[in-house]
C-alpha cells in the first residue's frame, strides 16, 4: 500500500483507476475553468503569520457546525454520482466521515438512496436537496430524509441550470450511462473499477428512479437536468422549503452579500459560501475572496461556513481565519474514495486533520476557535476594490 502523505497522492490514485469519463467529471470546472482554478490559487494568495515559543501542547480543532460536535470544522460536501466513482461510493464515504466525527452530506444526485445510507450508518446525515419540477416528488424526498432522521437539510440554490463543462460533453456523460463503443472501452480499460462495480446496480440512483424515466431524453447530463430541475426557483420557493423544513436548513451556493442577506431573511441555520467548486458561473470570485464582504453583511447573525478549492489542512485554516465558521471539502474526499474505497476517504480526512493540526502549532495556536485574522497576512489588494 503506497504512503499517503498529501491529497496529491490520492488524486494519483483515483486517476489511474477511474474511468476517464468519471475522472473528468469530477476534476472540471465550467468553460474555461478560470473560477476552478482560482478557488485554489486565491488560497495561495494567503500567507500564514509564523509564531513562536508558544505552548502548542493540548491542541485541539474540535468545534461545532450548526450545533453538531466535529472532530474539525469540515464536512463532506454533496457529491453527484459519488457512487459511479467507487462501488457504494456513497455508503463508504458516510461511513468515513462517521468514524472520523464530522458531517456527510448526501446528494439528491446519488446512487445509493437515502434509505441505502440510513441502514449502513448511524451518524445521522445531512441531506442536500435540489429542486426538481416536480413538487410532489420534491415533497417525497423531504419525508424520506426526515423519516431517515437527517438532521439537516442543504439546500443548493446555484444550480438550476447546468454550467456547461466542456469534457462531460465531448465524453458523452448521460444519467443513466449510455454504453456507447468508446464509453465501454474506457470502462474496460480500469478492470479494477469494473470488478468493484459487479452487482451494484441494485442500487442505482434510487433517490430519483421513479422521476427519471418519466424524461423522454436521458442523452446527457445537461439535458436531464433542463428536464428535471425546476428553474422558475427563487426566494419565495424557498421560504416554502424553509417552512416544510422542521430541521436545520443550509443555504448552499452564496456568493454575494445582497443574496447572503436573503438567507437571513429566510431564516436559515447557516450558509455556504460556495461557487459549486467553480462548475457553475465561470468568471465568479474564488470562494475565499467573496468571504469577507458576506461576512460583513451576515457575518454575526448566521453560521457562515465555505467550500470551492480547499485541498489541505493549511486550505481549512485560512478559511477558519478569515472568519468561516465551517468548511467542506467536495473533490478532495472523491480523490480519497476513487483510490481505495472507505479507507481512502478516511486518509484524505486524516491528511486534511493532521495539515491543519500541525499548521495551527506552527501559527502559535492551541484551538480552532482562536483563528483570525492575525494568524493571516492578506495582501492588501486581495479585498479587491470591485465596482
Ligand atoms: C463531481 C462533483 C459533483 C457534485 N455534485 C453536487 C451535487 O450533487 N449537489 C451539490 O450541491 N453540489 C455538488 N457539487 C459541489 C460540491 O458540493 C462542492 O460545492 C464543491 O465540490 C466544492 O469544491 P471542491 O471540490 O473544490 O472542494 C459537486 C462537485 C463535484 C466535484
Ligand atoms: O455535477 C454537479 O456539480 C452537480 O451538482 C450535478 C448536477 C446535475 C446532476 C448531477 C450532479
Amino acid at each position: 500500500m503506497p504512503k499517503i502523505t498529501e491529497i496529491e497522492d490520492l488524486k494519483r490514485i483515483y486517476k489511474r483507476r477511474t474511468p476517464k469519463m468519471f475522472y473528468d467529471y469530477c476534476e472540471s470546472g465550467s468553460w474555461t475553468e478560470q473560477t476552478f482554478r482560482e478557488n485554489s490559487s486565491d488560497f495561495d494568495l494567503i500567507k500564514l503569520r509564523q509564531r513562536v515559543a508558544v505552548n502548542m501542547e493540548g491542541r485541539t480543532t474540535k468545534s461545532q457546525m450548526i450545533g453538531r460536535d466535529v472532530a474539525m470544522p469540515v464536512a463532506l460536501a454533496p457529491v453527484g454520482s459519488t457512487g459511479m466513482q467507487h462501488a457504494d461510493g456513497e455508503i463508504l464515504a458516510a461511513k468515513a466521515a462517521e468514524n472520523f466525527g464530522v458531517p456527510f452530506t448526501l446528494s439528491t444526485m446519488s446512487v445509493c438512496s437515502i434509505e441505502d445510507v440510513a441502514e449502513n450508518t448511524t451518524a445521522p446525515f445531512w441531506f442536500q436537496l435540489y429542486v426538481m419540477r416536480d413538487e410532489k416528488f420534491v415533497d417525497n424526498l423531504l419525508a424520506r430524509a426526515k423519516a431517515a432522521e437527517c438532521d439537516a437539510l442543504v439546500l443548493t440554490l446555484d444550480l438550476q441550470i447546468l454550467g456547461q463543462r466542456h469534457k462531460d460533453i465531448k465524453n458523452g456523460l448521460s444519467v443513466p450511462i449510455k454504453l456507447a463503443p468508446h464509453t465501454i472501452l474506457d470502462l474496460m480499460t480500469k478492470w479494477r473499477w469494473g470488478l468493484q462495480m459487479l452487482g451494484t446496480h441494485r442500487r442505482s440512483f434510487r433517490n430519483i428512479v421513479g422521476h427519471a424515466q418519466d424524461v423522454d431524453d436521458i442523452s446527457s447530463l445537461h439535458s436531464w437536468t433542463a428536464q428535471q430541475f425546476d428553474p422558475r426557483l427563487n426566494w419565495d420557493t424557498v421560504m416554502e422549503y424553509r417552512r416544510k423544513w422542521d430541521g436545520k436548513m443550509v443555504l448552499k451556493g452564496i456568493l454575494d452579500a445582497d443574496d447572503a442577506k436573503q438567507a437571513l431573511n429566510i431564516g436559515a441555520d447557516a450558509i455556504i459560501v460556495s461557487n459549486h467548486g467553480g462548475r457553475q458561473l465561470d468568471g465568479a470570485m474564488s470562494s475565499i475572496k467573496a468571504l469577507p464582504s458576506i461576512l460583513e453583511a451576515v457575518g454575526d447573525k448566521i453560521e457562515v461556513h465555505l467550500d470551492s478549492g480547499i485541498r489541505s489542512g493549511q486550505d481549512v485554516l485560512k478559511a477558519l481565519a478569515m472568519g468561516a465558521h465551517g468548511t467542506y471539502i467536495g473533490r478532495a474526499f472523491v480523490y480519497g474514495l476513487g483510490a481505495m474505497g472507505q479507507k481512502g476517504v478516511e486518509e484524505a480526512l486524516r491528511v486534511i486533520h493532521t495539515e491543519l493540526d500541525t499548521t495551527m502549532a506552527l501559527c502559535g495556536e492551541r484551538d480552532v476557535h482562536n483563528l483570525d485574522k492575525h494568524n493571516l497576512l492578506v495582501p492588501r489588494d486581495f479585498y479587491g476594490d470591485w465596482a
